[in-house]
């Protein structure tokens, strides 16, 4: 098929991927030729610029492509939190211009869930009342009308969210949540994961399915149900109550959205719930985590947990076990959570799915562990190349870099073959001061503390952690 995709933001820039993994041919519109220009270096379909909301660059692009050789046409552009103003241009003109100018095209609109106002948590589907009551809702509903009159489909999306985009885990982290109305539930949350509403898009246009479909995962939850769950997921007091915002852009609404017609065509989800995302994506929890955390607009809260980080040999297995018996920690080490987890050992896993595939189970081990609290956490080495795994690291506790000197270290870890990056190497000691020059500056930018082992027995280094963190987190309580 030949697709035109307009608007390559969040989902349009994913669905566009889809389309051209499937080997369809995809023609990304974005309406300035600096975002073209950026698209076209970065992604190996096509990119053209292009005005929806002017009929003669929508008509000059048709000429340029050949009308007729269209398949199907994708609305994803967003009215750049515009007001209603842009919602006529972007949304309802844009919509008409393209259907006008593409007219052998399967057309497919996205949506919001917005366009339900129903407030009494009812659950609502395709066939539910959609008027809204504020203009800008109306103008989505013209623009649906627009699709559904040409015979296309209309995908009303929830919330999107997806790493470096979760509204509701940036204001909890932030301290800006607050559980809205519903006596004091908050209102109920309808979302969708980024790749699973592209997913949806690519579904209905490949299928042809017209008419309205609501674009939703199957696990919506009140506020205080998603929040409570965050809060144990990200050590924080569960936030006060409000009253509704009535100006809140959306306009306030409470009601659960249903998928069940989605479903019905064959549609499957891969993050069927927002927390199998946080568990199972490998940047959502992260990428928030570090939005935050850069953003300086508030202090980074640690969790009572003790992490160490280093080279292999430096002592992060046995030191963390000594540590934890002397302060009656739980000891966690990623290595055995990654063997547990995969059933086999790492050197297994290094030969019969590569270390790419192992870093994957590291990162995933290391979200397992969001949640805990009391624990020495002791981290493979290569633990800190991998930059998802830096502000969750962070976030986890007081970070302690063991260091020793690449002589002590070939020394220490000889004695066994358990390290797939050591094992077989003619000199281990060159390959192990090559890791120290390529991961120093990551162990260093990490670190709260830096203990020179080489002189230290694992004991003395055991009492140099301990000590160290009490003073951290006594500090932190001040
Ligand atoms: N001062 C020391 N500190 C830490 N480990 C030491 C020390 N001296 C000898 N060792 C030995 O070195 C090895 C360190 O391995 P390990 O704890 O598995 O390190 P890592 O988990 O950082 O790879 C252990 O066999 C430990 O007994
Ligand atoms: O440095 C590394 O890349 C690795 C370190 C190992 O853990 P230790 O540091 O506990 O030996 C283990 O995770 C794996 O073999 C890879
Ligand atoms: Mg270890």
């Amino acid at each position: 098929m030949k697709v035109i995709i307009a608007g390559c933001g969040f989902v349009g820039e994913r669905a566009a991927d889809l389309l051209h993994a499937a080997g369809h041919e995809v023609i990304g519109l974005t309406h300035s030729p600096e975002s073209a220009a950026r698209l076209a270096a970065a992604k190996p379909w096509r990119t053209e610029s292009c005005d929806i909301s002017s009929s003669a660059s929508v008509s000059a692009l048709a000429e340029k492509l050949g009308a007729v050789s269209v398949d199907a046409v994708i609305h994803c552009a967003s009215s750049s939190r515009g007001g209603a103003e842009m919602y006529q241009t972007v949304y309802v003109d844009g919509m008409r211009h393209l259907t006008t100018a593409f007219p052998r095209a399967f057309p497919l609109y996205t949506s919001s869930t917005s366009v339900y106002p129903q407030v009494n948590g009812e659950t609502v589907d395709e066939t539910s009342f959609a008027d809204p009551d504020r203009d800008t809702g109306r103008l989505l509903r013209e623009a649906e009308k627009i699709t559904l009159v040409a015979k296309g489909a209309v995908a009303r999306l929830a919330g999107i969210y997806g790493p470096g985009r979760s509204f509701v885990l940036k204001n909890l982290l932030e301290g800006k949540a607050a559980i809205e109305g519903n006596n004091g539930q908050g209102r109920i949350l309808n979302q969708i994961h980024a790749d699973d509403a592209a997913a949806a898009l690519v579904h209905l246009v490949t299928k042809r399915l017209a008419g309205i479909y609501n674009v939703v995962d199957d696990a919506q939850m009140t506020q205080r149900q998603c929040l409570e769950r965050l809060c144990t997921l990200f050590g924080m007091k569960i936030p006060g109550t409000r009253e509704p915002d009535p100006t809140r852009k959306r306009g306030w609404s409470h009601k659960r959205v249903s998928n069940t017609k989605l479903h019905a065509t064959g549609w499957t989800l891969r993050y069927a719930s927002y927390f199998d995302a946080l568990r199972d994506d490998p940047d959502l929890a992260s990428s928030i985590l570090s939005l935050v955390q850069n953003g300086g607009e508030v202090a980074l809260h640690r969790q009572p947990n003790i992490v160490l980080i280093g080279l292999m040999g430096s002592g992060k297995t046995t030191v963390g076990r000594i540590v934890a018996q002397m302060i009656g920690f739980q000891i966690v080490d990623t290595d055995h959570l990654i063997v547990d987890n995969a059933g086999k050992s790492i050197p297994d896993i290094f030969a019969t799915e590569g270390e790419a595939a192992f870093r994957l189970h590291e990162s995933a081990a290391l979200r397992s562990l969001l949640g805990r609290r009391g624990c020495v956490i002791a981290t493979g080495g290569g633990i800190v190349t991998q930059p998802r795994n830096l502000a969750i690291l962070r976030h986890l506790g007081y970070i302690v870099w063991l260091d020793a000197d690449p002589e002590r270290l070939a020394r220490r870890t000889a004695a066994n073959n358990n390290r797939p990056l050591l094992n077989g190497e003619e000199d281990p000691k060159a390959k192990l001061e090559r890791l120290l020059n390529e991961r120093k500056p990551l162990y260093k930018g990490l670190a709260d503390l830096r203990i020179q082992t080489a002189e230290l027995t694992p004991q003395e280094t055991a009492y140099g952690v301990m000590e160290s963190a009490r003073v951290f987190f006594a500090k932190l309580k001040k």
